[in-house]
């Protein structure tokens, strides 16, 4: 089948879930087409979508990095109809709100076949298209080798998950094997009832009923402790999986790459957790009531066949009945499960926004207002569980119903057996027994798919991190930084327009550089990205004349790398502990460096010094303490380079003048860059002055050289001075 023959395009085909994601959808309809795989939320990431939409720029970077070879291009109706392949069209729709649709192929009868993913699909005549198609612009998209198709990630998923279960295997076969002794010994009771009633209670002989008994209790007694034997294995497995799948988990977290986390709500990422849990119920499920169900049904079945081949056949026409059933609701299950899983994360990260947001709420006495967002979302988050139940309610009455047809049918035609002298009265009783034995175990085999649809959307979930690609960590090993020089630096984030381009700056040992500019206009970002966070567009960053930033091994740059961040993280922990942040250290190693540095000073203020419990389980600390904290934690790394991001704007005078004094001292033995909004302290310290403005560096020199002309530095003193 062509991948543009209309029943492919039609179930590729995706609708827009909101209105901003008309190009996400558009994408991931091309993604299907090609037989590919992705999902709208990945599209949103890659593409930088957000409530005003998608650029065109940033479909193209996202389509770039599924796999396609892109290109963004102005075009006409007749290149439209020559281009065999689909196109993605920037339009204007009736109400001139942009929209993306995608061109699928053209035909002379019915014109240009369209996806809209707001309305489906469609043909348009060349006439209507060129009324909606204004801007002439379109995306053209062909997969090339880095395309993932959805077979191939499924091996590769498959792959992953048998690797994770490889240290389980031994201890699931044990548990597999001893329940089929349980299945086993699960009809013992059946066929000493029909012995009992047929053959020894007839025959009035004492003896065979006592060693009868005898023999049941011994197999009963067996089935107690091979189901206990059985139970302690999956335990077992379950802690050790739960052990491994929850290290890999947070191993794959902390190793995925920053821009990972700046899209993602904290209350979606503590959800994922729990998703290690619903693998491992499956994995118990299936390991453990699952084989025995399909021994039951087995055994059960075949026990059926040798009283009659008709109750048998009766039994094995039953089961895809059942199957039927569950089959049908499939689909609204997994929906409804998807959905629960959503609504919950969502759930999460607003209670945790609100909670971090706590102060901010309260003075501006907006309770009410969160109480009802929270109301709505718990709300919805319910609405979800209950229409689940619903289906699982409808299911069980109808699985209920089937029941009882199928016991009474048994029953009646069992009775004519037994009427017509064909069974025994113990055969009936015994046939009875595996019957109702048999049901359960089949509805519970057709209801497996319910946990297991469930675990799959987990596991998906799951897999989703560990195949986002990690930081790359390989390189050449470095241990001294003499001078980092960023050239010709350009930058976006990923759909927006440029925040800075051909950034060139110096920054060297033994020297302070500063970065001043307006606020928002990029400083933080280069320092990220020379904390290794982003990925540059074009330019270099060279260490020490040798090596590109992105060449040198992450770890040992990092190591000798500190930064005061804006943002400020106080670990739950002594001030030791956030100074040492897991570094070993000896008690008078620390004690010597607070005295040396001069931070004692500040340490004897809090209640128990440097062994004050602080973070969220312990004291809460100004703004000014914290970076204290952060610029102790710093320098006892004894970096090579350091980077200060406004790290004294919570201080009060004299503790930035301690800091201003400090950096002075330690600048001897590292390279220092200090982006910063007060500008009055760099006149001291500061050796070079970089402005960033209008997107790229307008000025630099040291505080005499930039007085000499007129920029965002002199302006500023110029008014400071006029101010006085
Ligand atoms: N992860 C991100 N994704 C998309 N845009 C971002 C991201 N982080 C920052 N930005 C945007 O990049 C721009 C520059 O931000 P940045 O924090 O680098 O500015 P800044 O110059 O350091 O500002 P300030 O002086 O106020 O700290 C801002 O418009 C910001 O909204």
């Amino acid at each position: 089948m062509s991948i543009l023959d209309l029943k492919h395009i039609s179930k590729s085909h995706t609708l827009q879930l909101d209105q901003s994601d008309c190009g996400p959808s558009c994408l991931l309809s091309i993604i299907k087409l090609y037989k590919g795989n992705s999902s709208l939320e990945k599209i949103r990431e890659l593409s930088g979508t957000t409530k005003q939409g998608t650029t065109m720029l940033g479909l193209y970077q996202a389509a770039n990095q599924l796999g396609f070879n892109t290109d963004g291009c102005e075009a006409d109706i007749q290149s439209l109809i020559d281009h065999k392949e689909p196109v993605i069209l920037h339009t204007l729709n009736e109400n001139k709100l942009e929209h993306y649709i995608v061109c699928y192929r053209y035909d002379e009868k019915e014109g240009f076949l369209i996806g809209d993913p707001a309305k489906g699909i469609y043909s348009l005549s060349k006439n209507n298209l060129e009324k909606l198609w204004i801007s002439k612009t379109c995306l053209t998209l062909k997969p090339n080798e880095n395309f993932i198709t959805k077979k191939k990630e499924q091996n590769k998923q498959r792959k992953w998950f048998i690797n994770l279960l490889k240290d389980d295997y031994k201890l699931i076969w044990i548990s597999i094997l001893l329940g089929i002794f349980v299945a086993g010994l699960g009809l013992a009771m059946a066929l000493f009832s029909q012995k009992l009633i047929d053959n020894i209670l007839p025959s009035n002989n004492i003896n065979k009923l006592i060693s009868g008994i005898i023999l049941l209790t011994i197999l009963l007694f067996a089935r107690v402790g091979i189901s206990v034997l059985r139970q302690y294995f999956l335990l077992r497995q379950s802690k050790d999986f739960n052990n491994r799948i929850n290290l890999f988990f947070f191993s794959s977290l902390l190793h995925l790459p920053k821009s990972f986390f700046d899209n993602r709500k904290t209350g979606e990422l503590v959800s994922r957790l729990n998703d290690t849990q619903r693998i491992q119920n499956v994995i118990k499920l299936l390991t453990s009531s699952l084989i025995i169900d399909v021994l039951t049904s087995i055994i059960s079945t075949i026990f059926l066949f040798t009283y009659s081949w008709k109750l048998g056949l009766i039994c094995l026409i039953s089961i895809p009945f059942y199957f039927f059933l569950i089959y049908r609701n499939n689909k609204k299950i997994l929906c409804s499960q998807k959905e629960i899983m959503q609504s919950s994360a969502l759930n999460e990260s607003n209670f945790i926004n609100t909670i971090q947001g706590i102060s901010t709420i309260k003075i501006d006495n907006k309770q009410p207002l969160f109480s009802k967002l929270n109301q709505h979302t718990f709300a919805n988050y319910q609405e979800k569980i209950f229409n689940l139940g619903k289906i699982n309610i409808s299911l069980s009455w109808q699985s209920g119903l089937a029941n009882v047809v199928f016991v009474i049918g048994i029953l009646i035609y069992t009775s004519i057996l037994v009427f017509e002298k064909e069974i025994k009265i113990g055969e009936l009783m015994a046939i009875l027994a595996v019957v109702g034995s048999l049901l359960p175990s089949i509805a519970n085999l057709a209801l497996i798919t319910i946990p297991i649809n469930e675990a799959k959307i987990a596991f998906n979930r799951m897999y989703e991190f560990a195949s986002i690609e990690k930081e790359n960590e390989q390189g050449v090993e470095i241990f001294e930084i003499n001078s980092i020089s960023i050239q010709n630096l350009s930058f976006r984030f990923a759909g927006k327009s440029e925040l800075f381009h051909n950034v060139n700056v110096k920054i060297k040992k033994e020297k302070l550089t500063a970065i001043v500019g307006e606020s928002g206009n990029g400083k933080s970002t280069l320092g990220q990205i020379l904390q290794r966070f982003y990925d540059y567009e074009n330019g270099n960053i060279i260490i020490n004349n040798q090596y590109d930033l992105r060449e040198i091994q992450l770890e040992s740059y990092r190591n000798i790398l500190a930064v005061i961040p804006q943002e400020i993280t106080i670990f739950n922990g002594t001030v030791i502990d956030n100074i040492l942040v897991g570094t070993e250290s000896k008690p008078e190693e620390i004690l010597n460096f607070v005295r040396e540095y001069g931070f004692e000073f500040y340490f004897n203020q809090l209640p128990q010094g440097l062994t004050t419990i602080v973070g969220e389980e312990g004291i809460n600390l100004s703004g000014g303490q914290k970076q204290i904290i952060a610029l102790a934690r710093a320098l006892y790394k004894k970096p090579q380079f350091l980077i200060l991001d406004e790290a004294t704007s919570a201080m009060d005078r004299n503790t930035e003048n301690f800091t201003i004094h400090l950096l002075q001292k330690v600048k001897s033995e590292c390279a220092v860059l200090f982006i910063s909004h007060r500008l009055n302290k760099l006149k001291n310290i500061a050796d070079i002055i970089y402005i960033l403005e209008n997107k790229t560096i307008a000025k630099s020199g040291n505080h005499e050289e930039l007085m000499l002309t007129n920029n965002f530095y002199s302006n500023y003193w110029e008014e400071t001075i006029r101010g006085k």
